[in-house]
């Protein structure tokens, strides 16, 4: 029961020119009940990544490699992104409504609130009527909907003060406690390493390495490149940059 990622690539063609390469190799594989997090410095690829899971690809781009759920094509609604960006809730919508939508008609939209530890009340209330955090559980809430067992999360705490950051991130890792699997995307990898089995360390679209995420400890001497080493050194708080 896995998402095999095998070589994931995405090129760019480009008239008369070199076609651009902007994601190379990536290969990984994730059973239910794990996270694999994915890491790496702005622009590096992380959100492509993310896309090209759900099937999302930059208009005109050509993926390569293979993807499959189970041995099998992944069907539309195996794999979910919770995108990074908020404005992917409907604005016109309560939350409730988007929910009774992705799940069509299936359950009751209160369960998904529930296990995003959001009120039942929310049901009721428009995209610009959350905080930030909320918005962020509701962007979860809307995956679970979809009834995908694979879920991307991209940069689920950006935006968030330390508290509700923390919370997301607990929320996600006893989310995949039930069963799913879980890509968590993050900039920060101080958090994403206390939720994930192992991460993907990204540059320039190619992979770096795939570490254990209890390889990202003091000095991160357990890390296999420097890459990786130093970008975890870069957020230790004793670091000065
Ligand atoms: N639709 C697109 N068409 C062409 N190039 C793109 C497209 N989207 C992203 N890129 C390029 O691909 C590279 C990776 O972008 P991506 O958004 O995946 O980075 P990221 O690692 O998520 O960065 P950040 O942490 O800043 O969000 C960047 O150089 C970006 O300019």
């Amino acid at each position: 029961m896995s998402l095999r990622v095998e070589s994931l690539g995405l090129v760019l063609p480009r008239a008369d020119r070199q076609p651009v390469r902007l994601l190379d190799g990536i290969s990984f594989t994730l059973g239910r009940g794990e996270i694999l997090g994915i890491a790496g410095r702005s622009g590096a690829g992380k959100s492509l990544v993310a896309a090209a899971l759900a099937g999302i690809l930059p208009a005109g781009a050509r993926r390569a490699g293979r993807i499959t759920v189970d041995g099998q094509a992944p069907r539309p609604r195996d794999i979910a992104l919770a995108p990074q960006r908020l404005d992917a809730l409907d604005p016109l919508a309560p939350i409730g409504r988007q929910l009774r939508r992705l799940a069509r008609g299936r359950r009751d939209p209160g369960g998904f609130l529930d296990h995003v530890g959001l009120s039942r009340n929310v049901a009721r209330l428009y995209p610009h009527m959350l905080s930030g955090g909320m918005a962020r559980r509701a962007l979860l809430a809307t995956s679970l909907a979809s009834g995908a067992d694979w879920i991307v999360a991209d940069e689920p705490t950006v935006g968030l003060d330390p508290d509700a950051a923390d919370h997301v991130m607990s929320l996600l890792g006893r989310l995949a406690q039930d069963g799913r699997g879980f890509v968590v995307v993050s900039h920060d990898l101080t958090r994403l390493t206390r939720i994930s089995d192992r991460v993907l360390i990204l540059e320039n679209g190619h992979p770096v390495e795939i570490a254990p995420a209890d390889a990202f400890t003091g000095d991160g001497t357990a890390l296999s490149t420097v890459f990786s080493r130093t970008l975890w050194r870069a957020q230790l708080p004793d670091t000065v940059c």
